[in-house]
C-alpha cells in the first residue's frame, strides 16, 4: 500500500482533527510500513512529495528535512517561487493584504506592503483606518489602500455591531488572497481589535495563510481563545517584548530552556501555529513539529524601528507562493517559507547596514530587496 504522506495529513487536517496528534499517528503507521527506508535515499526536498507520489515520510524524516532547512532553503524554496512567463497575468505571482496602520502609524504598514511587492507579488492591500489611507497612499502609487477601519463606532450601531459590519468589508475581499498580515502599525483600539478578531475569524475559516505581528500579537494576547482551533497556518512573529507577553498570556512558566518554552508556546497558540522568535538568531518553532530552527544569518548591527515590518511583508510574500503551490503541501513544508523570509530580512539589512550605517533605515533595507533576491535566486535558474 502506497502512502502519501502530504495527501494524509492534510485529509486530517481539513477533518480538523488534532494536527500534533494525528501527524504522529499517521507518521508512526508510515514509519513501521518502511522502517527499511534510508534517510540518505530520501530527498530532502519535501516538495517531492507531491512530484513522487511512492515517496512516504517517517517521523525521522520529517525531522531530518526540517533541520536541513538552513543549508538547503534556497534550493528548497526554487519549488515555491512562481516562475515569470509572458502567458500570466496580474495577480498569479500572489496578492496580499496588510491590515494595519493608524493615525499614529502609518510607516509599518507601508513598510510591509511594499516589502511584499518589492519581493514579487503582484498586488497588496492596506486596510486601514480612515486616517491613515491618505499618508499610506502618498508613500506609494503601488499599493491599494482601502480607508476600511474605524475607531468610532457607527451612529446607530453598537461596537460589536460596527465591528461585525466594518470586519464584513474587509472579508468581502478575502476570496482573492493568497495571504494576510495582521498588526504593523494597527494601534489598540477597542473597536479596531473587536473588527480585527472578526477579520482573522474569516481568514482562518478559509484557511487563507495569517501573519501575526505588533499590534496583531497584542490582541492573541488578550484573545488568548481566538485561534485555538485553527489548523491553518498562523505565523506569528514577535519581538522579545510580544514573545513575553504571549507566554505571560498563555500562563507558560516552561523554565526548562528557550527552545522547549517556544515550542509549548507554539503548541499552545493552536495547531496551525508557527511561531518565529526574532532576535540576535531567530528561532523558529510549529505546533506540528518537534524541532526548532535558528536563523542565524548575518544581519544588521542597527535597530531602526520598521525592520519587524519588513520581516511580515516578506514572510506574506513567501507564504503566498507556498499557498499557490498548496495543493497537497505538508505541514513542515512551511519552514520552507518562513525560514526564507527570515533570512532574506537579515540579508537584506546587512547590505543596507554595510551601504549606511549608523543612518541605516528600514527604506534602505527594502531599496535592497532586489538585489538581495536576484542574487539568492537568479532569475536564470528558476
Ligand atoms: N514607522 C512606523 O509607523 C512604525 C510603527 N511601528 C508600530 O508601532 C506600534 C508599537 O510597536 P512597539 O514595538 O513599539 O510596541 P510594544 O509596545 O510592543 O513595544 C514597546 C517597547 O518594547 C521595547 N522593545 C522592543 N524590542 C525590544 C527588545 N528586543 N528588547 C527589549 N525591549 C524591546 C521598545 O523599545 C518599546 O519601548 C506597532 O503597531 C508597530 O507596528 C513599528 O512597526 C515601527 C515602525
Ligand atoms: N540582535 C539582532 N541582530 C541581528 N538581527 C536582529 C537582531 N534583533 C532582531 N533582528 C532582526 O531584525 C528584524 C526585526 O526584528 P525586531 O526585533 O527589530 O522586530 P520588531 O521590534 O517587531 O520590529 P518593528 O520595529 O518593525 O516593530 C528581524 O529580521 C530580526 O531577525
Amino acid at each position: 500500500m502506497i502512502w502519501r504522506f502530504g495527501f494524509c495529513y492534510n485529509t486530517l487536517l481539513r477533518n480538523g482533527k488534532d494536527a500534533s496528534k494525528s501527524i504522529k499517528a499517521v507518521l508512526w503507521q508510515v514509519g513501521k510500513r518502511h522502517s527499511q527506508n534510508s534517510v540518505y535515499s530520501y530527498p530532502l526536498r519535501t516538495i517531492a512529495y507531491r512530484r513522487t507520489p511512492m515517496q512516504v515520510a517517517t517521523l525521522d524524516q520529517e525531522e531530518q528535512f526540517v533541520k536541513a532547512i538552513p543549508l538547503k532553503w534556497p534550493e528548497f524554496v526554487k519549488d515555491i517561487l512562481p516562475t515569470l512567463n509572458p502567458e500570466k497575468h496580474k495577480g498569479q505571482c500572489g496578492r496580499v493584504a496588510v491590515i494595519g496602520g493608524s493615525f499614529e502609524y502609518t510607516g509599518a504598514p507601508y513598510f510591509s506592503a511594499i516589502s511584499s511587492l518589492r519581493a514579487g507579488v503582484d498586488m497588496a492591500h492596506v486596510f486601514c483606518e480612515d486616517s491613515a489611507a491618505i499618508p499610506i497612499k502618498t508613500y506609494s502609487p503601488e499599493l491599494i489602500v482601502h480607508p476600511i477601519l474605524t475607531t468610532f463606532p457607527k451612529l446607530d450601531k453598537t461596537v460589536e455591531e460596527t465591528a461585525e459590519y466594518i470586519a464584513s468589508r474587509v472579508t468581502e475581499w478575502l476570496s482573492s488572497l493568497h495571504c494576510v498580515v495582521i498588526g504593523p502599525g494597527l494601534g489598540r483600539n477597542t473597536l479596531i481589535l473587536e473588527t480585527v478578531a472578526h477579520i482573522i475569524e474569516e481568514v482562518t475559516k478559509r484557511r487563507i495563510p495569517l501573519v501575526i505581528d505588533a499590534d496583531g500579537l497584542y490582541l492573541v494576547s488578550v484573545k488568548t481563545e481566538m485561534l485555538r482551533n485553527v489548523t491553518s497556518p498562523v505565523i506569528l512573529t514577535p519581538n522579545r517584548v510580544e514573545f513575553n507577553r504571549l507566554t505571560r498570556a498563555f500562563e507558560i512558566d516552561d523554565t526548562s530552556d528557550a527552545e522547549s518554552l517556544l515550542k509549548t508556546l507554539a503548541k499552545s497558540v493552536c495547531p496551525g501555529a508557527i511561531i518565529v522568535q526574532k532576535g540576535l538568531n531567530d528561532l523558529i518553532a510549529a505546533a506540528f513539529s518537534n524541532v526548532v530552527v535558528h536563523c542565524g544569518e548575518q544581519g544588521s548591527l542597527r535597530r531602526c524601528g520598521g525592520q519587524g515590518d519588513v520581516l511580515s511583508g516578506l514572510m506574506a510574500a513567501f507564504s503566498a507562493w507556498m499557498q499557490l503551490n498548496s495543493n497537497l503541501t505538508t505541514p513542515s513544508e512551511w519552514f520552507i517559507p518562513v525560514y526564507s523570509a527570515c533570512a532574506m530580512t537579515r540579508r537584506c539589512s546587512l547590505q543596507a547596514f554595510k551601504k549606511k550605517q549608523r543612518s541605516m533605515l528600514t527604506t534602505d533595507i527594502i531599496e535592497e530587496i532586489w538585489k538581495e533576491f536576484n542574487a539568492v535566486f537568479p532569475l536564470s535558474s528558476l
